[in-house]
């Protein structure tokens, strides 16, 4: 596991030029706020790519960078070795951000078909409409669209040609279940057809999911890097359940140490440890007799936390 894009699991080894994405040693500040900083990442072709991080962590200021819709104070960030700019004329970006209206009095297959026009290698309308679920809302005016409709169409326009890096800023927020499923299907082909896909999200299940490769962020700086395996191993804690005859004998386990939280509920305790090995043992140590005991792995949204929360403490 490492805690900088320097490490191991960075992803393939390759020359900064030769990245689908390069950020050296990039700072950007708003006034006094530091969003990000000294940020230094290489992605590469086909790779699936979550950027995790707490409210004001850095991510929507990290795409903007990338996108070149702001400047870094310090260092460079080059897209397939040329400028952000130079990477979206040619076509080479799409993109689904948070931010920015749709332009509102035109048709969802107006809009559609405006962008496909401008792509340097565009799809067939029909296809672009299809792709998104927008077929059947192909004539609304886009000012009469849902929140839910709206993201499609969003979605629609960032998969209007081939594309070799998609960027997504939370671009799920507002889909129900099968668009969310319509598009993560979508996102998967293109990522195996060796394009790059790199969204922002806080839907960590989404990010265990799909991402091979997991970045959080916390206060502009890259805290770890990794696939989620590697995240959930990092954060290290495990979770200890088990039924106890007795809950009244569960009070002296609060006194054990390695423990980050416990909770009684009935019979059931239920333990996040960060030695699940030496918890268990204390728990026998004690002279309880625990029934149904569990071991298991925290998901990605536990090890977030624990992530976040231990570098919180750090820096306090
Ligand atoms: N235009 C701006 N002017 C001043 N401060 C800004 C501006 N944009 C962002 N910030 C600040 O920069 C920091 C990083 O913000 P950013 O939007 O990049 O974080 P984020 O990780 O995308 O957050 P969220 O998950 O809440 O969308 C925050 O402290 C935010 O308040």
């Amino acid at each position: 596991m490492t805690t900088t894009a320097a490490g191991p699991t960075a992803g393939p080894t390759a020359a900064p030029d030769t990245a689908v994405v390069s950020f050296e040693d990039v700072s950007k500040s708003y006034g006094d706020v530091r969003a990000v900083e000294g940020l230094t990442l290489s992605l590469h072709p086909g790779e699936t790519v979550a950027l995790l991080g707490p409210n004001g962590a850095g991510k929507s200021s990290t795409l903007d960078l990338l996108l070149g819709l702001r400047h870094p104070d310090s260092g460079r960030v080059r897209l397939f070795g040329t400028s952000p700019r130079e990477a979206v004329v040619a076509g080479r970006i799409g993109a689904m951000l948070q931010s920015g209206g749709l332009m509102e009095d035109v048709t969802v297959a107006e809009l559609v078909g405006l962008v496909v026009s401008l792509h340097p290698r565009p799809y067939p309308v029909g296809e672009v409409l299809a792709r998104a679920g927008v077929t059947q809302i192909a004539d609304r005016m886009v000012n009469k669209l849902s929140g839910g409709q709206e993201q499609r169409v969003r979605f629609a326009l960032a998969t209007a040609g081939a594309n070799d890096l998609i960027v997504l800023d939370e671009p799920t927020t507002g889909m129900d279940v099968t668009a969310r499923q319509a598009f993560w299907a979508t996102m998967r082909e293109q990522a195996d057809a060796g394009r790059t896909v790199l969204f922002a999200t806080h839907y960590l299940e989404e990010a265990d999911a799909i991402a091979d490769r997991v970045l959080v962020l916390h206060k502009g700086r890259l805290l770890a890097d990794g696939t989620a395996a590697e995240i959930k191993a990092r954060a290290g804690a495990r979770h200890v359940s088990f039924e106890l005859a007795d809950a009244a004998d569960a009070a002296p386990l609060r006194e054990l140490p390695l423990l980050t939280s416990l909770e009684i509920t009935g019979g059931r305790v239920r333990i996040q440890s960060r030695d699940a090995d030496e918890t268990v043992r204390a728990v026998y140590a004690l002279g309880l007799r625990p029934r149904d005991l569990e071991v298991t792995a925290l998901g990605l949204e536990q090890a977030f936390v624990a992530i976040t929360e231990a570098e919180e403490a750090r820096t306090a």
